[in-house]
């Protein structure tokens, strides 16, 4: 409308029109202005969501690769328990049969012993060989001894009390530590022990074929290193197998 005041020729000698047209011009230059301001402004706030979405996505992929090493990590120290807990088995117990070990047989020995000698009560160890093992391996194979062997130590371990402890000694020989018995009461069980493992049937071997064990049993000394009881045992166990095998002998 003002544009087409200042082209009519009938307003062209008005007082006003040249006050008129400065003042469009004015406002010509200022709206081009405010147009490029808000092109400008537009271009900032494009870019400034760019940035903002870029920056989002960085830290949401930030975001997820730390959630994958928590991942990670904590498998990894699963499996570092799981490791440990393997060599802490693998320590302690025979591999073979998953009884304790010498190593730990030493230690409850130890304390079985102290505890014998503070409360006063009784701790009968017995020793356990099985008989003419090196026949077994001979004539039906090694595999067939790991089997006896197996089965040896697990029934003999579900034959005691739960607070007796059974373990291997060393190749077919078992420690059994037995607490709060009396000897007597001792050699009755070990008795039953021998007649179970002389009772035992196995694939493995020939249909008519029986294992038998010998057993060493003695009550610790209260005033004896445990090792001594052991060797006691040991020797009351040699005398057995002396005597025949498939028996137990008692070394008072
Ligand atoms: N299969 C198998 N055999 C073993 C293992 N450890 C030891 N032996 C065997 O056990 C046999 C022990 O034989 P000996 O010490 O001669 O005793 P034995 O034949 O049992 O005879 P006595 O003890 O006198 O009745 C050896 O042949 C060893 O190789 C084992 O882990 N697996």
């Amino acid at each position: 409308m003002v544009e087409a005041l200042l082209a009519d020729s009938t307003y062209a000698g008005h007082p006003l029109h040249s006050a008129l047209a400065a003042l469009w011009e004015l406002y010509l230059t200022q709206a081009q202005r405010l147009d490029r301001i808000a092109r400008l402004s537009d271009r900032v706030q494009f870019s400034e969501r760019v940035h903002e979405r870029t920056r989002t996505e960085r830290f949401e992929k930030q975001l997820r690769q730390l959630e994958k090493m928590t991942r990670i990590s904590d498998r990894y120290q699963d499996m570092m328990h799981e490791l440990n807990s393997a060599l802490q088995q693998a320590s302690t117990h025979d591999a073979l049969t998953s009884l304790p070990n010498r190593r730990l047989l030493n230690d409850r020995l130890k304390q079985e012993a102290a505890r014998s000698k503070r409360l006063e009560t009784p701790l009968c160890i017995g020793l356990l060989d099985i008989d003419h093992f090196k026949q077994v391996n001979d004539t039906f194979g090694h595999d067939a001894g790991d089997e006896v062997l197996r089965t040896v130590a697990c029934a003999t371990r579900d034959s005691l009390r739960e607070y007796d402890l059974c373990g291997r000694w060393g190749g077919e020989e078992f420690l059994l530590l037995l607490p709060a018995i009396s000897l007597e009461d001792a050699e009755a069980t070990m008795q039953r022990l021998t007649e179970l493992l002389h009772g035992l049937r196995f694939d493995c071997l020939s249909e008519e074929y029986r294992i038998s064990a010998s057993i060493g049993l003695t009550a610790y000394r209260q005033d004896e290193r445990p090792e001594d009881a052991v060797a006691r045992a040991d020797a009351a166990l040699l005398e057995a197998k002396r005597g025949g095998r498939n028996r137990v002998t008692v070394a008072a």
